[in-house]
């Protein structure tokens, strides 16, 4: 590559459709001809109804199912199988419950083949980060849920992932904690700037986070319409919500977004899925 070549995105899509079989056999379209970029170290949120297939690209930018048509690139190769480099942050903690903390944010520098002391170093560096120091040798039982959210990122960017693909991390949080861990991941994510897609349902926290947001059609998804945040950096999340321009933006973007909400709400409420289609589609 030239100095000339602009590098590539971290993420693209393009013109991606995914097909399920269902278990009645039919096939099932979750996304339809979806186009989505991330440049490196943006932080893109997705919002969309529930159905939408807001967790299924995700599952198709880290490998772990494949496009049914369509290409999808990472880093301007395409995805084949699980890619380096990407880390994840469910809903659900992904700790070892038997490990200590300490044990837990270790395990990835370890499961690279970093020594053992130079990996508890840079854990016990990252819990520090993260606010824990002094919890090193406790179980993810003995601590919060906001702590164990807090030992999911260490254990994530511990790895230095060049993407970082979140799927409602702070949904099962109360909304204080919420807050503040919002604030918690914006100055971590300062420090090793991955390319985020953040998935949620609450839009006050996509646009709190994030440099876009993306709004998904009701199932099968499609980007609807991608809004650019704007909002000066540093972020304090829990104070920025009550900027003006927040407010508009948050007024444009439901605008989007409210009709697909719905449209998804009347399926759901009626009868079968539309999107099931028949067999004549292949997968
Ligand atoms: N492995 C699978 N087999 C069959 N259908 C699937 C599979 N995974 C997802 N689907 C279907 O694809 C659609 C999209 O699912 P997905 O989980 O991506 O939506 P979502 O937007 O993340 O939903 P939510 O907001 O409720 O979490 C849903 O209708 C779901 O039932």
């Amino acid at each position: 590559m030239t100095h000339s070549d602009p590098s590539p995105p971290a993420i693209e899509l393009r013109d991606v459709t995914k097909r399920f079989r269902t278990p009645a056999g039919s096939v099932h379209t979750a996304l339809r001809r979806l186009n989505l970029t991330v440049a490196p170290g943006e932080f893109c949120a997705v919002v969309g109804p529930t159905g939408c297939g807001k967790s299924t690209t995700l599952s198709l930018i880290s490998g772990l199912e494949p496009a049914s048509r369509g290409e999808v690139l990472v880093d301007g190769g395409p995805v084949r199988g699980i890619s380096e480099g990407i880390a994840f942050v469910f809903q659900n903690d992904a700790v070892f419950p038997w490990k200590s903390v300490l044990a837990n944010v270790a395990a990835g520098p370890l499961f690279r083949g970093v020594p053992r002391r130079e990996a508890v170093e840079q854990a016990r560096d990252w819990l520090r980060r993260v606010g824990l120091a002094g919890f090193e040798d406790r179980h993810p039982h003995q601590l919060s849920g906001g702590m164990r959210k807090r030992v999911a990122l260490a254990q994530s960017l511990i790895n230095r992932p060049r993407i970082l693909l979140m799927d409602e991390p702070f949904a099962a949080l109360d909304v204080q904690t919420r807050q503040i861990m919002s604030d918690e991941l914006l100055r971590l994510w300062e420090l090793t700037r991955p390319a985020v897609v953040f998935i949620t349902h609450d839009l006050e926290e996509a646009i709190a986070l994030a440099d876009k947001v993306v709004v998904l059609t009701a199932g099968p998804g499609t980007v609807k319409a991608t809004f650019e945040v704007g909002l000066p950096r540093p972020r304090r999340a829990q104070e920025i919500r009550f900027d003006a321009a927040f407010v508009e933006m948050y007024q444009r973007i439901w605008e989007s977004l409210r009709d697909e909400v719905e449209l998804a709400y009347a399926r759901t409420a009626a009868a079968p899925p539309s999107t099931a289609e028949p067999e004549k589609e292949t997968l």
